[in-house]
């Protein structure tokens, strides 16, 4: 008997792709397998006039996804992980990351080749406080605009010439085929990435033993554990994913090296830390390396933040 797996997702072109991308790996080791995708709107999609950071609450694109999973309209819900807060609700869990895409920034451009050629009071569009923050770190000189949007929109709104420049993920340009689109990378240094940012993740009802089984061969432990580390440094600094908060870990061999970061959205204000130790203690070096960075000031800016 043919069995049938249905999969949450949102409907933005670059979630649809990750969805379709997860139903093909799916196919491939289950050719029997029978597999439905069922979109949803998100409060993320609907509000679209807004910054996020304004909006406020945690878990905006991924709300409905869970409440479909809770409710069995769907089975497995596809996530971009740096949308999925750190606490999920009773009943559901995380149960796989997938490998890595390319985690860095991305400078998008039609007119300059890289962020150090922009001129003296250059417009860039970006609505994530993490990255105006570190712009504004290195170039104080530059105009930060607001551009939300799926990535289509927003590589169409740098077309009609809103903007000098746009910082978008490299991840979500690569996968919707739009590589030929960056015009140059910020490397983790320069622009330390979101939590999670490049890796996608699937939630699904902890207890369906059926649909783990059939999703465990997606699973990347490399991966899992670097975005354990980052997660467990956003979830002491109480972060959800609309303040300037950055975190990426990489593993060489069983080590784990990772940078945090957190700053006022204007720049004045950038407090930064890394921490290494071994990978099997991914959960305990994200957690210290939160507390170094309390430890430099970093509870009174989210205080601030979140206190507006
Ligand atoms: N905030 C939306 C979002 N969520 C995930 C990605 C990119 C893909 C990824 O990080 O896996 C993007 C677009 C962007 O930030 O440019």
């Amino acid at each position: 008997m043919s069995q049938l797996l249905r999969i949450a997702t949102r409907k933005s072109p670059l979630a649809m792709w990750q969805a379709e991308h997860v139903a093909k790996l799916l196919r491939e080791a289950h050719p029997d397998l029978e597999i439905a995708l069922v979109g949803m709107s998100t409060q993320g999609d609907k509000i679209l006039d807004t910054p996020l950071a304004k909006i406020g609450g945690k878990g905006l694109f991924v709300k409905e996804l869970e409440q479909g999973m809770l409710e069995g309209q769907a089975d497995i819900a596809v996530h971009s992980m740096k949308d999925v807060p750190v606490e999920l609700p009773e009943g559901l869990h995380l149960a796989i990351i997938m490998e890595r895409e390319d985690p860095r920034d991305a400078f998008v451009s039609n007119t300059y080749d890289s962020l150090n050629q922009l001129p003296e009071g250059a417009v860039v569009g970006t609505s994530s406080l993490r990255r105006q923050c570190q712009l504004a770190d290195v170039r104080p000189d530059l105009k930060i605009a607001p551009l939300r949007g799926n990535v289509n929109t927003r590589l169409r709104k740098l077309d009609e010439g809103e903007f000098d420049a746009i910082i978008l993920a490299a991840a979500g340009l690569k996968r919707l085929g739009f590589q030929h689109r960056i015009t140059s990378f910020l490397e983790t240094e320069q622009s330390l990435p979101a939590i999670g940012q490049g890796a996608i993740g699937i939630e699904c009802r902890t207890d369906d033993a059926r649909v783990n089984a059939l999703i465990q061969t997606l699973h990347d432990e490399e991966t899992a554990c670097c975005v354990t580390a980052e997660r467990a440094m956003n979830n002491r600094l109480m972060g959800g994913c609309q303040v300037p908060i950055a975190g990426f870990a990489i593993l060489n061999h069983d080590k784990l090296f990772m940078r945090g970061l957190v700053g006022e959205p204007d720049g004045s204000r950038v407090m930064r830390a890394e921490i290494s130790g071994p990978a099997s203690e991914a959960e305990s070096l994200g957690i210290a390396l939160a507390e170094d960075l309390l430890g430099q000031g970093a509870d009174q800016v989210l205080k601030h933040l979140y206190e507006n």
